[in-house]
């Protein structure tokens, strides 16, 4: 499975981002030089997904520190570039968490030179990036144990290699469980309007060998209720002290049908995509992206008449009671979740 889709290139200073907006017609690399190359490529989607979104703001920090050199302000600066690069996008937390992981390193070494906090942080983002694909491994062998063989799988969006540095979160899980020999198949939602099911779930899978069925978004309940979905298991962008779960919308719905026709609803998301600053789903910012997204699903022509208002919310929240299970790095947390979350951090 792929863990090579965000490359830092030495020679040229850069972060090479394999473009998830053209994907899977074709591979298209964008090359991220400066801060501002890095808030484009997350709030366009070159990049996506909570765990990809944290590490390509870790390597932003880094080419931050590079554009600030000469500034005899750089430290003003430079605080200024985070503050955008952190506020890039607003529902995944892991953007705030990785942004605060470089200006905790760069506190605890405060009097270092500009170069060397640039070489700092260049180790710490390439550490992250590493880290963050054993983690998803270390989820899967705990999810693959909520699978059985022959298992139907539903996900919803791109929870897999492309959404992380690697091996995925809830499509980590189903990579796991495949590994482990069981014979799983997978029902991957489309995900309108940017298709990350269609487009990207259905690419990793197809080319990782592992049967997938792509299903419009409207169709969870028929396929539940006709017996062809045996559990779903997805991703989160942030996840509430109490267990509230946000994810690519639409995922509210599929927990509902799931609760509605007795289907087990998993969630499976790293510990830096909780926030136990945030104390519900009703906390969680909601991210608003623009209508042309769902007026040109394609990138172009105009599928709705022109003045006709347009919702694209792009997350929703699911409540923590139609969670069955969140699978962590460190094992899969079961209600109460409030204390199960505290438990996992060790408060
Ligand atoms: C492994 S996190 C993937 C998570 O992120 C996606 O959102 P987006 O594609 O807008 O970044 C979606 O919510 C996935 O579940």
């Amino acid at each position: 499975m792929m863990n090579d889709h965000i490359r830092f290139d030495a020679d040229q200073d850069a972060l090479l981002l394999l473009d998830q907006r053209y994907l899977p017609l074709r591979e298209e690399w964008f090359a991220c030089r400066n801060t501002d190359d890095v808030i484009y490529a997350l709030q366009t989607m070159v990049v996506r997904g909570a765990p990809a979104i944290g590490v390509t703001a870790a390597f932003g920090c880094y080419l931050a520190s590079r554009e600030v050199r000469g500034k005899t302000d750089w430290r003003i600066a430079l605080k200024e570039l985070l503050e955008l690069i952190r506020t890039a996008r607003p529902t995944a937390v892991n953007l705030r968490w990785a942004v605060e992981r470089m200006e905790a390193l760069w506190r605890a070494n405060e009097v270092v030179e500009l170069d060397h906090l640039a070489s700092l942080w260049l180790d710490e983002a390439k550490r992250m990036q590493l880290e963050d694909e054993a983690i998803n491994r270390a989820m899967g062998r705990h999810g693959a144990e909520l699978l059985s063989d022959g298992d139907r799988v539903m996900t919803h969006c791109n929870a897999g290699a492309l959404a992380t540095a690697g091996f995925g979160t809830a499509v980590g899980v189903i990579y796991a469980a495949v590994e482990q020999g069981k014979r799983i198949s997978v029902v991957a939602n489309e995900t309108r309007p940017f298709l990350q099911g269609a487009r990207l779930t259905a690419y990793e899978l197809h080319r990782s060998g592992v049967e997938v069925t792509v299903a419009c978004d409207n169709a969870t309940g028929l396929l539940m209720k006709k017996g062809l979905v045996d559990k779903v298991v997805v991703g989160a962008d942030r996840i509430a002290a109490n267990g509230d779960v946000a994810n690519k919308i639409g995922t509210y719905s599929v927990a509902l049908l799931a609760k509605a026709h007795g289907v087990p609803f998993y969630v499976a998301a790293p510990m830096s995509t909780f926030d136990l600053d945030c104390p519900d789903g009703a906390h969680i910012p909601i991210e608003e992206r623009p209508a042309r997204e769902v007026t040109h699903p394609t990138g172009e022509s105009q599928i709705t008449p022109l003045g006709v208002q347009v919702y694209n919310f792009a997350f929703d929240v699911t409540p923590a009671e139609l969670v069955a299970g969140i699978v962590t790095e460190k094992g899969v947390l079961r209600p109460p979740y409030t204390e199960a979350i505290q438990r996992m951090f060790g408060k």
